[in-house]
């Protein structure tokens, strides 16, 4: 392979007359424009051969590919082919239209491209385990090769909505019950399987089905429109700022009505414009970002392995506890609770039993899974089991000398090898493990509530945690289904530090003269699940105004004090547990306004000696989300050069997976760069003046703004290079 090329095909001619082309694009053999321009060339050779009857298509090392070379989506056109030239041209005229019949062998997965090159077969033979999907709408594009109109014609309209308005994969078993693969073989059967498919479909012993033109799976017309109205209502309820999945059913729905043929022009030139849109370009980041968060320089780049974490132990079976060991137990890892006595030892499994039951309820998890999983919990009321395991997690209170104690008693109990992880989400973790000799496996793992559902980690490091139990805790994440992201040892770490603004500046807002209800309602339409009120009140006033005070002790330089949620919580107003707070909850906790409120916004007001600004009041929804997010940015840019992140991206999955910041802006930074970082800084500066230093910006910003240098850019010139600053923790090794 030329070392410039992104992959290719390999073709080999067997006695029986079979071409059996592979793809070969290590790790997932995806389609980029090299391995499409190779597979075209191999098989109009396999066309052109008289010694070839019939053809079989392949992946090699058990993937059949999954889709298009993501990495050159959106990028420039130069090497493009015309947006239908692949989906119409190649695989519907010359794949699909061949005199001889191709054969799809499909293992590991057929994704995007790789099962609509699939489908453009004559049939298709899978393994179970094989993943069929057509993911494309996560990242902002529909199917481009042809999947918007086969998979509908192959399953029915409403199964194949469903599978591409959700981007989920199916396994091979359920394919074949719906009509998508042919025949399902073991792994070692499936080429043999495959060629005598090919070969009989050559001789008329089996159909020779062209997917695009099959009917008998397809709704009737009304029921069509109908489904297809119906869909369209979904998705602008749960996704009202994106317009890809819309254009994809209306791709769908004008293949249906005006036939196939109609339908590909369509999909080619919509996925031509989606390519190139802004929201594609914020999910292909999130799609890599989310993935270089376990890529970190002085750690996973010195070619250590990770070791086998095996057994692990919990410390405190409460909210926190519980839901660390559920996610722990659903991904199969045994785990010992311990808890002070019985009774909390009984709620603290109780709450786990409860968690996996509502997964049950909601389908995640299947009935028959449910005793086994607690089988693998043990609960213990003493450390004289801890021997046996390779981590513990520490989640009881957050009490300075409880912590202490029970890292003491750790390093007792646990073997020398054991990792002792604390899900602190405020305490420094130096103070933590300071009655200990264990400072190099001493490290936070701080999961987000609720732990078994929320997808991030953050791994916290202190200056003598070992890469070694750095890369095992990321090792473990991804076992369990988290992403991890690496951050220093502060105050709220990445994600409670860059956030705690997002409050405070919502907070002064209203202070001079915005709604709540307005604010929630504009920052709920930028794409958040709810305004900074809503979350208050989801959190709690209890937490809300613990976690200020840290902020404002830690930061007084760029707090704003308020005392509306002090105010309230005196009137018995403590959030959505009380059934007021910002809003007010009937039983089924759905909220609804108050009038009241204003009474305490007043009060609040004239505690800080406020006055009402009307240019605040009146202030337009641009403006709202600026002055609100603007803040949170800037604070992403100090834990940048504190070297408290490793990266810009990073943040940006921080703001994503653990406070929802809309994946299709492509989170914080990213967002803040399309924004442009002198915009940013200049608004940040212009606010400072009229309502002080809550707005200015920091010294990071304000050089990158200076320089014109985006914030996820790494600059050998740039004073405050995270990675330099990075350096602090990667003992020397940058
Ligand atoms: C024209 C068409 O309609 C358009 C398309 O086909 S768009 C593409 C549609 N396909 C997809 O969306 C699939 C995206 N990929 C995935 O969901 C997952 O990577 C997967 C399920 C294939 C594999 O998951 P997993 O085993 O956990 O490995 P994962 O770490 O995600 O990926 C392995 C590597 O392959 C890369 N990769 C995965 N899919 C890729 C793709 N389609 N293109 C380019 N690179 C890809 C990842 O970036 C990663 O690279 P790295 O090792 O350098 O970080």
């Amino acid at each position: 392979m030329d070392s410039r090329s992104k992959g290719r095909t390999a073709v080999e001619v067997g006695a029986d007359g079979v071409a059996l082309i592979t793809i070969i694009n290590p790790p997932v053999n995806s389609l980029s424009f090299d391995v499409l321009y190779s597979l075209s060339e191999n098989y109009e050779e396999a066309l052109r051969r008289n010694d070839v009857k019939a053809i079989v298509i392949t992946g090699e090392k058990g993937k059949f590919s999954g889709g298009f070379d993501i990495t050159g989506l959106g990028g420039s056109q130069e090497r493009k082919p015309k947006p239908d030239s692949m989906s119409v041209d190649f695989l519907s005229d010359v794949v699909e239209g061949a005199k001889k019949p191709s054969v799809a062998a499909v293992d590991g997965l057929a994704l995007g491209g790789g099962l609509e090159l699939a489908m453009a077969c004559h049939a298709r033979i899978s393994t179970s385990s094989a993943q069929l999907g057509l993911p494309e709408l996560q990242l902002g594009i529909i199917p481009g090769l042809g999947g918007t109109q086969r998979l509908p014609r192959l399953i029915g309209l409403s199964k194949s909505l469903d599978m591409m308005l959700t981007s989920k994969p199916i396994k091979g078993e359920e394919a074949h019950a719906l009509g998508l693969v042919d025949a399902i073989v073991l792994p070692a059967e499936l080429i043999k399987t495959a060629r005598r498919w090919a070969l009989d479909i050559s001789e008329y012993r089996r159909p020779w089905v062209l997917s695009l033109y099959k009917t008998s799976k397809l709704e009737p017309l009304k029921e069509v429109r109908e489904i297809c109205k119906f869909a369209r209502a979904q998705v602008q309820k749960e996704a009202p700022n994106v317009k890809h999945p819309l254009i994809c059913i209306d791709v769908i729905e004008e293949g249906i009505i005006s036939g196939p043929r109609v339908g590909l022009r369509k999909e080619a030139e919509a996925s031509q414009v989606l390519s190139q849109s802004d929201t594609s370009k914020s999910l292909v980041h999130v799609f890599f970002a989310q993935r270089a968060t376990s890529k970190i320089p002085g750690i996973t780049d010195r070619g250590m392995m990770p070791r086998q974490v095996n057994k692990v132990a919990v410390v405190g079976g409460g909210l926190m506890g519980s839901g660390i060991v559920t996610a722990l137990i659903l991904n199969n890892f045994p785990v010992i609770l311990k808890e002070m006595n019985e009774n909390l030892l009984q709620t603290g499994i109780n709450r786990v039993k409860a968690n996996l039951k509502r997964q049950m309820a909601k389908g995640t998890i299947p009935l028959e899974k449910f005793d086994k999983t607690v089988s693998l919990l043990k609960g213990v009321l003493n450390y004289e089991s801890f021997k046996e395991v390779d981590l513990v997690i520490e989640a009881v209170v957050e009490n300075i000398v409880v912590k202490q104690q029970i890292f003491t008693d750790l390093e007792k109990y646990c073997g020398p090898h054991c990792i002792l992880a604390s899900n602190t989400s405020t305490i420094d973790l130096t103070l933590i493990g300071a009655k200990t000799q264990s400072h190099d496996r001493i490290v936070g793992a701080h999961f987000f509530s609720p732990a078994h559902i929320m997808p991030l980690l953050e791994i916290v490091q202190t200056p003598q945690t070992s890469p070694q139990v750095i890369l095992n805790l990321i090792s473990l994440a991804k076992k369990i289904k988290k992403t991890p992201v690496l951050v220093g040892n502060c105050t709220g770490f990445a994600v409670n530090r860059i956030f705690f603004p997002y409050t405070q500046a919502a907070t002064m807002l209203v202070e001079r003269g915005a709604h709540p209800y307005k604010i929630d309602q504009v920052v709920t339409k930028f794409g958040m699940p709810m305004g900074p009120f809503r979350l208050a009140d989801l959190v709690g006033f209890g937490v809300a105004i613990a976690t200020a005070k840290q902020f404002i002790n830690e930061f007084p330089d760029r707090t704003h004090r308020s005392m509306l949620i002090s105010i309230m919580q005196e009137d018995k107003r403590a959030g959505e547990s009380t059934r007021k707070g910002f809003y007010l909850y009937d039983e089924k906790r759905r909220a609804s306004p108050d009038p009241e409120l204003n009474k305490y916004i007043e009060k609040a007001r004239s505690i800080s000696g406020i006055a009402v600004d009307p240019k605040i009041q009146n202030l337009p929804e641009k403006d709202i989300i600026e002055m609100i997010f603007f803040p949170v940015v800037n604070e992403a840019c100090r834990v940048l050069s504190e070297g408290i992140a490793v990266k810009a991206s990073d943040l940006d999955i921080a703001s994503v997976l653990g406070m929802s910041f809309p994946a299709y802006r492509g989170g914080i930074m990213f967002w803040a760069d399309s924004l442009g970082t002198k915009y940013v800084c200049s608004r940040l500066e212009e606010w400072s003046k009229d309502y002080g230093g809550f707005f200015n910006p920091c010294n990071y910003l304000a050089q990158r703004a200076a320089q014109g240098i985006p914030l996820d850019a790494d600059t050998a010139s740039c004073p405050y290079d995270a990675l330099k600053t990075w350096g602090q923790y990667n003992r020397g090794c940058l």
